[in-house]
C-alpha cells in the first residue's frame, strides 16, 4: 500500500492524527490525496480468532472531526456480529456512543478495533447470521470466523485490486436465484479475490463433448472451435475476466445434449460459475470435480444426470450455490456440513437416499430436498426451514415434518464396552469355568459339612452339648460401614449386590434423604441426558423414578487415588454452606469417579450474563448481591477447608448455579485435584492452566491453591461489571480491563446496561478495584477471600445506605 504522500488538510488535528497513525507504522493510503478519506492496513489482534488476518479499513473523517466520530468500514470480508456483512461498516458502540475529541485515530486502531474483534457483542448485531451463530454454536462460529480470515483476509486480498473487481459476489447472488446469463454475468470475486489462471484450448475439451444440436446460438455463432480462444474469440456462454481467464460458463436452456465430462470441466481451474440448467445433458459428476477449486455456483438442474454425487463435492469450500434439482441422481449426499458458506442447496426431484447431513442451516437461504428417498431424522434446522423443503421423502421424520421420529435409545452414563479381543474372551471363558468349579466345590463342601454337622448334632444330643449350633449360623460378611456428616448425624453407605461378591465398590450417599436406598446400578439404569462435556469430564442429567432429577459428573483423568477421593469428598461434605451446592452422593472405583448433585433448573450465572436475556434484568443491585454471596461463601469454605488444603479449583460463572430461590450457589467445589510426584497438590490441568491463577503455580504451596480461587473470583467480578465474556482462545478479559484502566478510561469498562440503569459509578469503581486486586499477577499479593468478602460487604452497605437515603 503506498504511503500517504501529501497532506493538505485544513485541520491541524486531522493532520496530526493521520501522521500519528503513520508514525506508528500503519500503512495509510489516501484517496484523492485528501485527508477526509483513506484506507489503513489493519491486522487482526494477536491471540484472537482474527489473528493472521489483514484488512483494508476505510476511514472517513467527517468535517466536524474530531468532534464527530470517524466512520469505519472493512473493505475485505470479515465475519463478525458487529460488522455489516455487505457494506463492511462497523458498529463500534464505543465510538458511536462515547466518542470524545480526546480520542484519536490511533486509539481506533490500537484499542477500539482490537477490542471489537476480541469482544463481539451479539446482542446488538449488524450481521444477524454471525450474531445468532455466535450465540447458538460457538464452535461453528469460531470455525467460520477463521474460514473467512483464510478466504478473504490474506495479504493478497488487500493488494492489486481494481475497482471493478471490488463488487460483492453474494450481494449479486442474492438477486439471481432465477439466474439467466445476464444475471450471472455481473458476478465478480468478493473484494477483488481474483482467479487468474488462463485457460488453454485443450482444457476445454469438455465443451467438445457437449453438442449444441438443434441449439440456436444467440449471436448466430457458437464459436466453440478448439482452434480458437474461448475468451478472445468470445465463445457463446463463456465469460472471461480482463486477464483472459474463463470465469463463467453459462449455457442455460440451450438444447445441449451429450455427456458432461467433469474431469475436463475442472481443468478450467479458474471457472467460478457453471450454469447448464434445463438442457438434456447426461453423465455423472465424478470425483474429479474436486479440481474445480474455484467453483462458487453449480447450476445443473433440469438435465438427465445420474449416479452418486462424488464425496469430493464437499471439498469445494468456495461453493455458495448448488442446484442439482430435477435430475436422476441417487445415493447419499456428501457431507455438506463442511461447506459453511453455502447459501443455496436445491436437490429436489432426484432419487437421493440416506440421511440428510447437518448443513450450515444458519447460512442457507434456499434449501430443498423434497421428492427423494431420504430417511431418518432431519437434522436440527434451527426453525429456519418449512416442511415443504422435505416433503415427498416417506422415511424422513422429525421437525419440521409432522411425523415424529421413534425415540432414540437412551444414553447411558457409562462408556460403551469396547469389543473384547479373543484373548480377553478366552480369559473370560476360563474365568467362568473356574467360577463354575468353585461353585461345584462349594456345594460339595456344604453337603459334606452339613452331613458332618448332623452327625455332630447327633453326637451332641447324645452328649447334651448344644454349643456347636451357633458356630454354623454366623453371617459370613458385614459390608456396610458408616460415615458421619458435619452435624454428627449418621449417613449411610449403600451396597450393591455385586459388592457383596467383591466386584464393585458402593455408591456413597452423603446427604440426600431422597436417595436413601439408591444403588449404583439404579443410577446407571435411569434415563440420562448429556448436559455438557467440559475439560474435567462429562455432565449428565439423570431422571429417577418419582420425579427426582440429579446431575452426575463423570470425572475425567481425576488422577487421585480412590481412598484420597473418598476422604476429600467426605471432608468437603462436612462443611455445610447454604450457598455451596453439596454433592449428594459419589461413586469411586479405580476406573470411575462420579459425583452426584441435585439438578438445579434455574440456570447459571454465565447464561444470565451472556445468554439471551429472555426479558430478565440483571441490575446492579442483583449483581452486587451475587458478588457478596459468592465471596462470603467462598471465604467460609476456604476457612473451613484450610487445614485440608481444599480450594474450589475451577471457579467460573458456569459453576455458579441458581437454586430454587434464585440464590447463587457455588457448584463443583473441590472436585478436581491431582497429586504431584512429590505428593504436593496441583491444579486440575497439571500446571498447564493460566499461570496467573496461581492454581498451577510452580512454587506451589497450600495457600496458592486458595489464591487461585481468588483470581478466578476476580474474573467473575469482571464479568459482572463489564458484562463481557471471558474467552478461552486468548481473548482475555483481565488483559483488556487492565489496558483500558491504564489509559484512564475506566468508565468504558462497565457494562452499558449498568451505565444506562444509572448504577453508582463510584461503587462500580470500588468493586472494580477489588477485582483488580484479586487478579493481581502475583498470587501472594492477592487478598484472602475473607478480606475480599469484607470489602464487598462494605460496598454493598454503602449502596444500601444510599438507596435508603434517596428521597
Ligand atoms: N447441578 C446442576 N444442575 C443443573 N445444571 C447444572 C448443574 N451442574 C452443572 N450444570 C450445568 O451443566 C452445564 C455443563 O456443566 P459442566 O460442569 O459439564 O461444564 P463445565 O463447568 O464447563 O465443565 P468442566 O468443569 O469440566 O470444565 C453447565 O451449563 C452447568 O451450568
Amino acid at each position: 500500500m503506498p504511503q500517504l504522500a501529501k497532506m493538505s488538510s485544513p485541520s491541524k488535528r486531522r493532520e496530526m492524527d493521520v501522521m500519528k497513525l503513520m508514525m506508528s507504522d500503519y500503512n495509510v493510503e489516501t484517496i484523492n490525496d485528501g485527508l477526509n478519506e483513506f484506507n489503513v492496513e489493519f491486522h487482526g489482534p494477536k491471540e484472537s480468532l482474527y489473528e493472521g488476518g489483514v484488512w483494508k479499513v476505510r476511514v472517513e473523517l467527517p468535517d466536524a472531526y474530531p468532534y464527530k466520530s470517524p466512520s469505519i468500514g472493512f473493505m475485505n470480508k470479515i465475519f463478525h456480529p458487529n460488522v455489516d456483512e455487505l457494506s463492511g461498516s462497523v458498529c463500534l458502540d464505543v465510538i458511536n456512543q462515547s466518542w470524545s475529541p480526546m480520542f484519536d485515530l490511533l486509539n481506533v486502531f490500537e484499542v477500539f478495533l482490537p477490542q471489537l474483534l476480541l469482544y463481539p457483542n451479539p446482542s446488538d448485531p449488524l450481521n444477524g447470521d454471525a450474531a445468532s451463530l455466535m450465540m447458538k454454536d460457538r464452535k461453528l462460529y469460531d470455525q467460520k470466523v477463521k474460514e473467512y480470515c483464510e478466504r478473504y483476509a490474506k495479504k493478497e486480498h488487500i493488494t492489486n485490486t481494481t475497482p471493478d473487481e471490488e463488487s460483492d459476489d453474494e450481494n449479486i447472488s442474492d438477486e439471481e436465484s432465477n439466474s439467466s446469463d445476464d444475471d450471472i454475468a455481473g458476478h465478480a470475486d468478493p473484494y477483488g479475490i481474483s482467479r487468474r489462471s488462463r485457460v488453454d484450448s485443450d482444457q476445454t475439451s469438455f465443451m467438445d463433448k457437449l453438442s449444441p444440436v438443434n441449439a440456436v446460438p444467440t449471436n448466430g455463432n457458437w464459436g466453440w472451435n478448439m482452434s480458437s480462444d474461448p475468451c478472445r474469440d468470445k465463445w457463446e456462454g463463456v465469460t472471461c475476466d480482463g486477464k483472459n481467464s474463463v470465469k463463467k460458463i453459462v449455457l442455460e436452456t440451450s438444447n445441449l445434449a451429450g455427456v458432461l465430462d467433469a474431469n475436463s470441466l475442472c481443468t478450467v481451474k479458474s471457472v467460478g460459475v457453471v450454469s447448464l440448467k434445463n438442457n438434456k445433458i447426461t453423465g455423472q459428476l465424478t470425483e474429479e470435480i474436486e479440481n474445480c477449486r474455484d467453483l462458487t455456483h453449480l447450476y445443473i438442474s433440469g438435465n438427465q444426470f445420474s449416479g452418486d454425487l462424488p464425496a469430493s463435492l464437499s471439498q469445494l469450500n468456495n461453493l455458495k450455490r448448488v442446484d442439482i434439482s430435477n435430475n436422476n441422481f441417487n445415493g447419499e449426499l456428501p457431507d455438506f456440513s463442511k461447506i459453511s458458506g453455502l447459501i443455496t442447496f436445491l436437490a429436489q426431484n432426484n432419487q437421493l437416499d440416506g440421511k440428510i447431513p447437518d448443513f450450515d442451516f444458519f447460512n442457507l437461504k434456499e434449501f430443498n430436498v423434497s421428492n427423494n428417498n431420504f430417511s431418518g431424522p432431519i437434522p436440527d434446522v434451527k426453525g429456519l426451514l418449512q416442511n415443504d423443503s422435505f416433503f415427498g421423502n416417506p422415511q424422513l421424520c422429525g421437525k419440521p415434518l409432522q411425523n415424529a421420529c421413534p425415540p432414540a435409545p437412551q444414553t447411558s452414563i457409562m462408556p460403551k464396552k469396547s469389543r473384547k479381543s479373543w484373548f480377553e474372551k478366552l480369559l473370560l471363558l476360563s474365568g467362568y469355568i473356574i467360577l463354575g468349579l468353585v461353585v461345584v466345590c462349594f456345594f460339595l463342601y456344604k453337603l459334606v459339612s452339613k452331613k458332618k454337622i448332623r452327625e455332630d448334632e447327633e453326637k451332641g444330643r447324645n452328649k447334651k452339648i448344644a454349643a456347636n449350633d451357633a458356630a454354623s449360623t454366623v453371617p459370613s460378611t458385614t459390608i456396610s460401614s458408616s460415615v458421619k456428616d458435619g452435624s454428627g448425624q449418621k449417613t449411610s453407605e449403600y451396597s450393591l449386590s455385586s459388592v457383596e461378591n467383591g466386584m464393585a465398590p458402593p455408591l456413597v450417599v452423603l446427604t440426600s434423604p431422597l436417595l436413601r436406598g439408591l444403588s449404583f446400578e439404579e443410577l446407571l439404569r435411569a434415563p440420562a441426558e448429556l448436559l455438557g462435556r467440559g475439560k474435567n469430564g462429562s455432565l449428565y442429567k439423570v431422571m429417577l423414578d418419582g420425579g427426582v432429577n440429579l446431575v452426575v459428573k463423570r470425572i475425567r483423568n481425576c488422577g487421585i487415588s480412590s481412598e484420597k477421593f473418598k476422604t476429600r469428598m467426605t471432608q468437603i461434605d462436612q462443611v455445610k454452606c447454604r450457598n455451596v451446592l453439596p454433592a449428594v452422593a459419589f461413586y469411586c472405583s479405580r476406573q470411575e469417579k462420579l459425583l452426584v448433585y441435585e439438578y438445579q433448573p434455574d440456570g447459571n450465572l454465565f447464561n444470565l450474563l451472556h445468554g439471551s436475556s429472555n426479558g430478565q434484568i440483571f441490575d446492579w443491585g442483583s449483581r452486587l448481591s451475587v458478588a457478596d454471596i459468592i465471596a462470603e461463601s467462598l471465604a467460609f469454605m476456604h476457612q473451613e477447608l484450610h487445614e485440608h488444603g481444599i480450594a474450589h479449583g475451577n471457579l467460573k460463572s458456569m459453576n455458579i448455579l441458581f437454586n430454587m430461590s434464585m440464590e447463587p450457589c457455588i457448584s463443583e467445589y473441590g472436585i478436581m485435584e491431582v497429586e504431584n510426584q512429590d505428593g504436593s497438590l496441583l491444579s486440575p490441568n497439571n500446571g498447564i492452566e493460566s499461570p496467573n491463577t496461581g492454581h498451577a503455580d510452580s512454587t506451589f504451596n497450600a495457600d496458592s491453591t486458595f489464591k487461585g480461587d481468588v483470581y478466578e473470583f476476580g474474573v467473575i467480578l469482571l464479568e459482572l461489571l463489564t458484562g463481557k465474556l471471558v474467552q478461552q482462545n486468548g481473548l482475555d478479559l483481565p488483559g483488556w480491563v487492565h489496558s483500558v484502566v491504564k489509559e484512564e478510561w475506566t468508565v468504558e469498562v462497565f457494562d452499558k446496561a449498568l451505565i444506562q440503569e444509572g448504577a453508582s459509578e463510584e461503587r462500580m469503581v470500588s468493586l472494580l478495584q477489588v477485582a483488580l486486586q484479586c487478579i493481581n499477577s502475583t498470587p501472594n499479593d492477592r487478598p484472602s477471600m475473607s478480606r475480599v468478602s469484607a470489602m464487598i460487604k462494605s460496598i454493598k452497605e454503602e449502596e444500601e445506605r444510599s438507596i435508603s437515603s434517596d428521597p
